[in-house]
Order: structure tokens, then C-alpha cells, then sequence
């Protein structure tokens, strides 16, 4: 070993420097059934990173393996710079988790809760800050089964990020939210990223991962098939675009690759007139997505 590395130097590869999750080869069967079956991954330190699948596609096992809860069957795995499977507290207290609801606090008031949870951590956030920030501060002072679901999600939220997490497991976030507190947890997530945290986020929700990852990663069967940002998965930004318009005699549209110049025809035949009903559409993420997943079922 040559003198420099044994004076205590790390040996840093600048590949892998900005990682904050690597997977190369991860599988886990249940019985007979390969339930991960070779998940390679890589998601970049302050990346918010999405996985979005089927049901059953593997997204929970994996993230599993990843947070520490599960053991895997055989590939490498580098989360934060250590093996999940043999992490211990220093690691544990660099994460974040929001695990689903238990029962278990239902008889204790929210800041409570907060402040116990705050104890477990080297270097918590001040729990009160905390609470703000889910925006549960008019409910601090209520016993935790006395909240709506959304307002039980936020609390989960802020126990997720009281020690101040690297790095964030969100697992399917805003079930059961309304429009309104899926937006504000949207603009959460996005401070979170804005500060620096890393966050592996499963959904369901197209337009959530549409407004928060920047990349996106599409399990099925096991197997990631295609990791893009949104905009480009499944080859969207090539997609044909879809001209919409309304002729005197009813509704016209027309699929082309080149919708600018299609428009300028259209200008032209209408005198430079408005066009009743212009529209220009790609295809939704959604669209996309659920092309993917049906190619490979
Ligand atoms: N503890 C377990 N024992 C046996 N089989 C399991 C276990 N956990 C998961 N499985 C199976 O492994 C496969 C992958 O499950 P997993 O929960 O990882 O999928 P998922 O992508 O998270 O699905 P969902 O979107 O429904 O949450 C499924 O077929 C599931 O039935």
C-alpha cells in the first residue's frame, strides 16, 4: 500500500463521491419468489429520486434493504457510504424514515411526540421549528388520535426529519392527502431538497413525481427499466405532439413531429386569425408510464 493511504488517507473514487445510494445486482426473493431480481440504482447527492412501479414490482423491498429493515439475498449496496446490513446508530441518525402510521403515540399530544422523537438524535432540530414546518402548530398542543389522516401523515413527516436526515425515505407520502395538503407537502419536500437532503420517494402519483424528482426510476417485475428525468422517460420528449383544433364543421387533430411548422400552416389557412380551440399536447407523463408498465407485463 503505498505510504500516503496508510498515513490514514481515504481512498475517494470520484465516481462514486456524489452517490448517496448505490445498488449494483440487488436481489431478494420471498419462497420462490424473486421479489428484486438484479436493481441497479444510483442516486446523487440533493437528488430527489423517484420510484415508481406496479403493485408487487419490488419498490418496497428494495427500499427496505436500503433503509436496514431487510436483509438481501446477494448484490452490493452503499447507502450514505455504508452497507446497510451493517450500519449502526451513527449511520441510523444520518437518515430519515417515514414510516407508516403506527398506533403507538396515539394518546400523546403532537409536540410530544416531537420532542421524544428529538431525543433519539445526536443533533435534532428544535421540535417546535419542526411542527411549523409540517404546519401543525395550531395542533400541537392535540393528542395525536385526534388528527385527520393528512395532519397524522405530516406528524410522520416531521419525525422523518427531526435529526436532521441526509438522507429521506418517503414511502407513498400523500395517500389519502387532499389536493390542497398534497401541495403543501409538495412545497415540503421542496424546501427539504432546496436545504440539501437527499430523497428516495415511491409513489404512485405521476404528477408527483412529475413536480418533485429529478430523475425518476421505473421498477417492474423486479427489474428497473428505465431511469430518466420526467420529462424524458419513455422517450417523452421525442413523443409526437398532438395538434388540437376546431374546424367550422367540428373538432380536427393530428399527431406530428413537427408541430411548429403544423401550426404555421394552420396560421396561414385561418388568415392569421385566432384559431378556434389551438391546443399542442405531448404525452403525459402518466401516458408514458403506463405505456412502459403495459409493454412489460
Ligand atoms: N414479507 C413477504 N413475504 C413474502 N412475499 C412478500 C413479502 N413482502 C413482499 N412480498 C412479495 O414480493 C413482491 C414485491 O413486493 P413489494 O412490497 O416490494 O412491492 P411494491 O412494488 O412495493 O408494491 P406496492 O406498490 O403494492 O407497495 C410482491 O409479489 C409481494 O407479494
Amino acid at each position: 500500500m503505498p505510504a500516503i493511504l496508510s498515513a490514514g488517507f481515504d481512498i475517494v473514487d470520484p465516481m462514486s463521491s456524489e452517490a448517496a445510494i448505490e445498488v449494483v445486482g440487488l436481489r431478494k426473493a420471498y419462497g420462490d419468489h424473486q421479489a428484486v431480481a438484479g436493481v441497479d440504482l444510483r442516486v446523487d447527492k440533493g437528488e430527489v429520486f423517484a420510484l415508481l412501479g406496479p403493485n408487487g414490482a419490488g419498490k418496497t423491498t428494495t427500499v427496505e434493504i436500503l433503509e436496514g429493515y431487510r436483509r438481501r439475498d446477494a448484490g452490493e449496496v452503499s447507502v450514505l457510504g455504508v452497507d446497510p446490513a451493517k450500519a449502526d446508530a451513527a449511520w441510523r441518525a444520518r437518515i430519515g424514515i417515514v414510516l407508516q402510521s403506527t398506533n403507538q403515540f396515539d394518546n400523546l399530544r403532537v409536540g410530544e411526540v416531537v420532542r421524544l422523537f428529538a431525543g433519539y438524535y445526536p443533533d435534532a432540530e428544535d421540535p417546535a421549528v419542526v411542527v411549523e414546518r409540517v404546519g401543525l402548530t395550531a395542533k400541537a398542543g392535540a393528542a395525536v388520535h385526534t388528527l385527520s389522516g393528512g395532519q397524522r401523515r405530516r406528524l410522520d413527516v416531521a419525525l422523518g426529519i427531526i435529526g436532521r436526515p441526509e438522507l429521506l425515505f418517503l414511502d407513498e407520502p400523500t395517500t389519502g392527502f387532499d389536493p390542497q395538503a398534497r401541495r403543501e407537502f409538495w412545497g415540503l419536500v421542496r424546501n427539504l431538497a432546496a436545504a440539501g437532503t437527499t430523497i428516495l420517494l415511491t409513489t404512485h402519483y405521476l404528477d408527483e413525481a412529475e413536480e418533485l424528482a429529478d430523475r425518476v426510476g421505473v421498477i417492474t417485475a423486479g427489474q428497473v427499466v428505465e431511469v430518466a428525468t420526467p420529462a424524458e422517460l419513455g422517450g417523452r420528449s421525442q413523443a409526437a405532439a398532438t395538434v388540437s383544433w376546431v374546424e367550422p364543421d367540428g373538432p380536427r387533430s393530428a399527431q406530428t413531429d413537427t408541430p411548429t411548422a403544423f401550426v404555421r400552416q394552420l396560421v396561414s389557412r385561418f388568415g392569421g386569425a385566432e384559431i378556434p380551440g389551438l391546443s399542442v399536447t405531448r404525452p403525459t407523463l402518466e401516458e408514458i408510464y403506463l405505456k412502459m408498465i403495459g409493454e412489460e407485463r
